[in-house]
């Protein structure tokens, strides 16, 4: 059966579908989701994708490259809509977005400086201006943006970029926060220092964000849980849950405990790295 992307909004939280023994309150729902892209040849991308977004949670998703992870992101903030399936989110207040979405190609506009760039994450809030502005220049500030809120793009090193992207799409309050691959244009150091920086952005907030990635280091480092998908067309072959507590000192990453989860997750990989159409 071929059904629309929907969207789907449960606007009472009370309704929230409640499946597992702790009790994780389910925030959006990717049900049988299926997608073929139609041109001159048909690319099947996704192959009945079944998950669940927990509220709150930090979730990754890793794949082989093409295995179709943005395209699975466009389907949850409806840029795009599946072949078959639905994906249904649970809204729980009328005046955030539902979704906002970071790129890896930092996706500012060159011809609007920093501080009106990240406005545009309220451009549809309907809050009145003074609202507004407090509200932009605190993401500014948590993003160590707050000294270049007139600079223009031009002036700004990608890691700069890269925060006024992440300041545009939290300033919204979004129910869920989608992330494809943001760090993977950056050096290493940078790539590291933003690491930390969503590290404590999220520690403390009960966020719901969905972050693609192809690290499994960063995967394991942000997420609460990492979803494992196959070659093309994807398919979600196993989720993990992360048994690390928050807030989390980025060092975890040399302990033994963590490179076994990596190398776990890696083999999962190698098993689904080939492509089946
Ligand atoms: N608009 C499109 N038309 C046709 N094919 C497409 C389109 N967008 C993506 N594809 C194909 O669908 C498959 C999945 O693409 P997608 O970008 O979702 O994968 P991905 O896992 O995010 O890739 P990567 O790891 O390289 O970022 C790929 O084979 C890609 O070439």
């Amino acid at each position: 059966m071929t059904t629309a992307h929907t969207n789907t909004m449960h606007t009472e939280v009370g309704s929230l579908e409640v499946t597992d023994s702790s009790a994780r309150q389910i925030k959006a729902t990717i049900r049988d989701v299926s997608k073929v892209y139609r041109g001159r040849t048909q690319v099947p991308a996704l192959d009945n994708v079944d998950a669940h977004i927990y509220d709150g949670e930090f979730l990754t998703i890793v794949g082989p490259s093409g295995c179709g992870k943005s395209t699975l992101l466009r389907m949850i903030n409806g840029l795009q809509r599946p072949s078959e399936g639905a994906v249904e989110i649970s809204k729980s207040s009328t005046d955030r977005p539902l979704t906002s979405m970071v790129f890896q190609d930092y996706s500012v506009y060159p011809w609007m400086n920093v501080f009106d760039n990240v406005s545009l994450g309220l451009a549809r809030s309907g809050l009145p201006k003074p609202e507004k502005h407090s509200r932009v220049r605190v993401w500014l500030d948590r993003l160590d943006l707050g000294k270049f809120e007139s600079a223009y793009p031009s002036e700004l090193s990608g890691g700069m970029l890269q925060r006024v992207a992440i300041a545009r799409a939290l300033v919204a309050e979004p129910e869920i926060l989608l992330m494809d691959e943001p760090f993977a244009a950056l050096d290493a150091q940078l790539r590291r220092r933003l690491q930390e920086e969503l590290l404590e952005i999220v520690g403390d907030a009960g966020r719901t964000v969905v972050f693609v990635t192809h690290s499994l280091e960063e995967a394991i480092l942000l997420g609460d849980r990492v979803l494992v998908m196959s070659a093309r067309p994807g398919r979600i072959v196993d989720s993990v849950d992360i048994p690390f507590d928050r807030p989390r000192d980025p060092e975890l990453r040399k302990s033994p405990e963590f490179r076994d989860l990596e190398e776990r997750l890696w083999l999962m990989l190698k098993e689904h790295a080939t492509a089946t159409a």
